[in-house]
């Protein structure tokens, strides 16, 4: 018998992220190949966001895909989240060339802040939020301040670009295959900040850190190339990465709905305290996913270096918090 159809809401759905997700969520890539979607997209009301939208959906009934249940296309999110399932709020002004994240965080927190009510308001109870309009961590933390009524876990932000952009640059650093790359993650802010962690990681049982053994490689190329990568794609394309952001939103999705198999991914998610982070800041850690929940790695060792490193990356996000304290 065929499952029940699920709901999935996007944001910004006309937009580059947009156009480069939803055939694989229709298609199946993100809930699985026998999970029937209903999708409630999200546009500005805006004709030419709207005319651009129903052009895109008029593209999603030529797919014919067999998954694909109904599109429905709103310019309020009260319509959009009615019921919804999964959220990805993508819908968000992007940088350009000269900006940081950060200097997003004035012009897209109204929109999260009224997301996260509309979410509150009329979203089914357990559904499950990525945030993936920057700055996407301090984003996710203004929808779930703004949706006291839906459980604070629920809501995510986007660091898994982050996480594999550091497996793919240490696949061609050991030589070997990123889809063996296990136990990596991405402690933190999705800014150039983020720490890139591979003291634990592994590639074919092997320690990547072994295997690397240049500290200097680590501080000096590493870090900063996987930190700065979002600024060298938009140097390169004059936009931002769309098709890869994409592609890691339907790897989070993915793996926190149908569970990672005991393999660690990086998911942006509030604190408990864990690692000594503040509760409720949305950071980036280690998770296994299973039964549709997520589960912070705990007890990892923090050295002085890595230490350093996630102090680095908390205070800037606890800046970006203060500064949107009188939102909230
Ligand atoms: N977390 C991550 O790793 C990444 C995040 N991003 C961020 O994703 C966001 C979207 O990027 P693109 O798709 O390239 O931008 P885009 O400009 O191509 O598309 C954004 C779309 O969102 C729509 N929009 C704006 N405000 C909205 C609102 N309140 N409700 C619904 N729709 C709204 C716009 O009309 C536009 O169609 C940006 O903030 C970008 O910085 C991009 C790449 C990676
Ligand atoms: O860099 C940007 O502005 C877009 C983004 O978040 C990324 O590519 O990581």
């Amino acid at each position: 018998m065929s499952k029940t159809p699920v709901r999935v809401a996007v944001t910004g759905a006309a937009g580059q992220i947009g156009y480069a997700l939803l055939f694989r969520i229709a298609s199946g890539e993100m809930l699985g190949k026998d999970q029937p979607v209903i999708l409630q997209l999200l546009e500005i009301p805006d004709e030419k966001a709207q005319n651009a939208l129903k052009g895109v959906i008029m593209e999603l009934e030529d797919c014919a895909f067999p998954l694909l249940a109904g599109v429905e296309a709103h310019s309020d999110p009260l319509q959009a989240f009615k019921d919804t399932d999964y959220a990805l709020l993508v819908g968000a002004r992007p940088r350009g060339p000269g900006m940081e994240r950060a200097d997003l965080l004035a012009a897209n927190a109204q929109i999260f802040t009224a997301q996260g009510k509309a979410l509150n308001a009329v979203a089914s109870r357990n559904v499950k939020v990525l945030v993936v309009g920057n700055p996407a961590n301090t984003n996710a933390y203004i929808a779930m301040k703004s949706a006291p009524d839906l459980p604070a876990k629920n809501f995510t932000a986007m660091l898994r670009l982050d996480h594999n952009r550091a497996a793919s640059q240490l696949a061609a650093k050991t030589g070997t295959a990123v889809g063996d790359i296990k136990k990596l993650t991405v402690w933190g802010n999705h800014s150039p900040t983020m720490y890139a962690d591979y003291r634990f990681a592994t590639t074919n049982g092997k320690s990547i850190k072994d295997l690397v053994n240049d500290q200097v490689w680590n501080a000096d190329t590493f870090l900063p190339t996987v930190g700065k990568r979002g600024a060298a794609i938009i140097a390169a394309r004059g936009l931002s990465s769309a098709a890869s952001a994409a592609n890691a939103a339907i790897d989070h999705m993915r793996d926190w709905a149908l569970g990672s198999n005991g393999e660690w991914v990086t998911m942006g998610v509030p604190s408990n305290g864990e690692y000594g982070i503040p509760a409720g800041v949305v950071f980036g850690f280690p998770v296994t996913t299973a039964g549709g929940e997520y589960k912070i790695v705990e007890g990892l060792e923090i050295d002085a270096f890595s230490q350093e490193r996630i102090n680095i990356t908390l205070a800037e996000l606890q800046g970006e918090q203060d500064g949107v304290k009188h939102l909230l």
